[in-house]
């Protein structure tokens, strides 16, 4: 595979143990890496399919479903000739019931606190609506450790794993793909790192258990959760 954003001579850097210092940049998904917010999520497509007189999903399909963006997610549960129309009522109803059902998953404080505190520059790498995302993270208190929140919702839609919106976060992080690495909870995650030849640590605390991503990306860098990650990645106790 070439790497497009590589600073470095000699091609990208594909092991997934590069040293620390290579790793200066973080990239974190949001939805279940950082927060978990699939209640709110699910109350959201259920609203959609009510309007639209569609069968309601249940919270587990939900949940396994998430991680493409919304506009993804609804057209596996609602069908794609039904997208359109449910943006607009999950993307209201969300942006109202967003603050009720939002928690912080273990170990995201924990770890991005002592990252930040390492020199590391942290950034949010999302298929969720930035102004969500953003709204979110302030509300939460995990934005003062983040210095950019890149979402969707600008227009271009672009999402991962397009590799533009991997090279639309290098850039807004102002870093190459070798002196960055992912963190995620689902293939869309890993396909997004891949597209932009970043390493990616996996989280089973979302869409996916481990066993799932295993067989999902083939990825041998899978984590029960932040807090092994953090420990045993970047040596944080
Ligand atoms: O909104 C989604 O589908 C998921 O967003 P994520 O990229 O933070 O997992």
């Amino acid at each position: 595979m070439t790497c497009p954003f590589s600073r470095r001579k000699g091609g990208p850097y594909t092991l997934l143990n590069k040293a620390l210092f290579l790793m200066q940049n973080i990239l974190f998904d949001l939805d279940g890496t950082l927060i978990d917010h699939f209640s709110a999520i699910h109350r959201g497509v259920a609203y959609a399919q009510q309007k639209l007189g569609l069968p309601e999903s249940d919270y587990a399909t939900v949940r396994a479903t998430v991680g493409g963006s919304v506009p993804i997610t609804l057209g596996k549960l609602c069908g794609e000739e039904h997208v359109e129309a449910a943006i607009p009522y999950f993307r209201d109803h969300f942006a109202e019931i967003m603050y009720d059902d939002v928690e912080i998953i273990p170990g995201s404080d924990w770890l991005l606190k002592a990252l930040k505190t390492n020199g590391h520059k942290l950034g949010v790498f999302t298929n969720k609506y930035e102004t969500h995302a953003a709204a979110i993270l302030e509300h939460l208190g995990l934005a003062q450790y983040l210095d950019v929140i890149v979402g969707t919702g600008h227009g271009h839609g672009h999402r991962k794993p397009d590799p533009r919106f991997t090279m639309e976060a290098l850039e807004r992080m102002a870093c190459a793909s070798d002196e960055a690495a992912m963190v995620g909870d689902s293939p869309y995650d890993f396909a997004a790192a891949q597209a932009g030849c970043l390493p990616c640590y996996l989280l089973a605390t979302g869409s996916h258990t481990a066993e799932q991503l295993a067989d999902a990306t083939g990825s041998s860098t899978i984590f029960n959760d932040l807090r092994e990650l953090g420990e045993r990645v970047f040596s944080i106790t």
